[in-house]
C-alpha cells in the first residue's frame, strides 16, 4: 500500500518520517541543560542564558547561551525570540532572528533587548531566552542581468498592499523614504480606503 492511500490529505506527515538530523553539540558551560524542544513538532529547541542579567527599559545585553554546535553543511541555525517573553515582558532579539553559520564553532549567543518603556527585566542563570530553529538553506549563484523577469508584484513593496492604520507615510524622514516620499501612493488616506474595503 502506498504512503498516500492511507493518510487523508490533511494529515500531517508521520513523525517517523523525518529522521532528526544529528548536530554536535559542546557545553561551553559544563552545567547548562542542552537546547530540547518543548513539545513534539515544535520548531524552536530553548536556549538558555548562563548568566544573570537585569535590563531596565530599552537596555540590552549579549547574553551567553554556554553551548555550541558544528552544523552539518547546507544547514543554518537561527536564533528566535520566545513569544511568551515577547508579549509579557517586551523583550525582543535586537538581531532577530540571529543567524548561526555551519561553519561557527563559537558559543551562540543571544542579544536581548527591552522593548518595555517602564518595567526592567530581570533574567536568571538557566532562563530560557530564546529558541534556535535549525534549518536547511540554500547556496545560490547570483547571475548578473540587465533586466529581471516581470512579477504581479513588481516593483511595490513597504506597506504598498496597505492595511495598517499606522503607514501614514508621514513620521519620520526614513519612513517617507522607504514609501517612496509623498509620491508613494501608500499615505494614510488610502490605507483607510484599503480598510474600508475589506
Ligand atoms: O544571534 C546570533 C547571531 C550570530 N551569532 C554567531 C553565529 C554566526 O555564525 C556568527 C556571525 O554572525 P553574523 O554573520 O550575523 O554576524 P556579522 O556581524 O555579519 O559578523 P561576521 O562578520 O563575523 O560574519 O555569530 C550568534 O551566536 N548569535
Amino acid at each position: 500500500m502506498s504512503l498516500q492511500s492511507h493518510m487523508s490529505p490533511l494529515s500531517p506527515m508521520s513523525p517517523a518520517s523525518r529522521q532528526p538530523v544529528d548536530v554536535l553539540i559542546r557545553r561551553v558551560d559544563p552545567d547548562v541543560p542542552l537546547p530540547s524542544y518543548a513539545h513534539p513538532g515544535d520548531a524552536g529547541a530553548d536556549l538558555r542564558t548562563t548568566e544573570a542579567c537585569q535590563l531596565a527599559p530599552g537596555e540590552r545585553a549579549v547574553l551567553p547561551t554556554g553551548v555550541s554546535v558544528a552544523l552539518p553543511e547546507g544547514y543554518a541555525a537561527f536564533v528566535h525570540p520566545r513569544s511568551g517573553l515577547a508579549a509579557r515582558c517586551g523583550v525582543a532579539l535586537v538581531n532577530a532572528p540571529g543567524t548561526v553559520d555551519a561553519g561557527y564553532r563559537g558559543e551562540i549567543k543571544v542579544i536581548v533587548v527591552n522593548l518595555d518603556p517602564r518595567g526592567a527585566v530581570r533574567f536568571e542563570r538557566f532562563d530560557r531566552i530564546a529558541q534556535l530553529v535549525v534549518q536547511q538553506v540554500e547556496r545560490v549563484r547570483f547571475q548578473e542581468v540587465a533586466e529581471l523577469p516581470g512579477s504581479a508584484r513588481a516593483e511595490g513593496g513597504f506597506g504598498s498592499t496597505g492595511g495598517h492604520a499606522a503607514v501614514d507615510g508621514t513620521s519620520g524622514t526614513s519612513g517617507q523614504a522607504a514609501l517612496g516620499g509623498q509620491a508613494g501612493g501608500n499615505r494614510y488616506a488610502s490605507v483607510v480606503s484599503d480598510r474600508e474595503g475589506q
